[in-house]
């Protein structure tokens, strides 16, 4: 669940509720990209940062996944045991967190803060339990769901990546039926975009992300 304001953690420096830092003129509103595992969302933010490398920082999110080859630690997540997980849900340290497939990834206050103090568009990367939590906080995100164009498209590219076990795959691709209805849902996301061509996809997703949402 998503830490509540009634007992705020004494080492949070956060003065007090609310949880994450208020949107203001100064502080951008930060972006929440979901959808499913293999959609593309990896792909088009390293585009965005490489285009944008001081505009836009990543949550980098905790996670008790292992690391991929190529993935490095503080960077693409904080590599953590379940203990470690544990320890900063109790501290009431996250903004949300999640189970996804067999393991535990969450958003934590400081993540979000280390970029909000750079005056950085904070862009979070999170699967749709994550997306319900953030969305009562006061984050005040704007949200973009990333779809693939079928769940038969999704299966090959995610066979394709060559990242994951077929066990891994499978759960992914039962988890994507859900987060591709959950995207159905009246208003819970600002934008859909499709991404069947990657150069498309780019042009709309870029788009969203540099329009400042007012
Ligand atoms: N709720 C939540 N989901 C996250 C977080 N970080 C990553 N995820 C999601 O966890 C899912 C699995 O991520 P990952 O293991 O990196 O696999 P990939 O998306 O297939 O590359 C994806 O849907 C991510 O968006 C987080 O901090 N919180
Ligand atoms: N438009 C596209 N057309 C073909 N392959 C794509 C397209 N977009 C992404 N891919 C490939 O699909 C795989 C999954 O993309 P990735 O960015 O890792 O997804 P996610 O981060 O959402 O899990 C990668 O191998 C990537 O190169």
């Amino acid at each position: 669940m998503a830490p509540t304001c009634t007992e705020p953690h004494p080492d949070r420096e956060l003065s007090s509720c609310p949880l994450t830092p208020p949107s203001t003129a100064s502080t951008p509103r930060p972006i929440v990209v979901s959808g499913p595992s293999g959609a593309g969302k990896s792909t088009l933010l390293k585009r965005l940062f490489d285009a944008y490398p001081d505009r836009f920082g990543f949550s980098v999110s905790h996670t008790t996944r292992s690391p991929r080859a190529g993935e490095q630690d503080g960077k693409d997540y904080i590599f953590v045991t379940r203990e470690a997980f544990q320890k900063l849900i109790d501290e009431n340290g996250f903004i949300e967190h999640a189970q996804f497939g067999s393991n535990l990834y969450g958003t934590s206050v400081q993540a979000v803060k280390n970029v909000a103090e750079k005056g950085r568009t904070c862009i979070l990367d999170i699967e749709m339990e994550g997306v319900k939590q953030v969305k009562k906080t006061d984050l005040n995100a704007r949200y973009l769901f990333l779809q693939p164009p079928s769940v038969e498209i999704l299966e090959k590219r995610l066979r394709g990546r060559g990242t994951d076990k077929e066990e891994a795959i499978l759960q992914r691709l039962a988890q994507a039926e859900k987060e591709i209805e959950f995207s159905k849902t009246p208003g819970v996301h600002d934008q859909i975009i499709v991404n069947d061509d990657l150069e498309k996809a780019w042009q709309e997703f870029k788009a969203f992300c540099v329009s400042d949402g007012q």
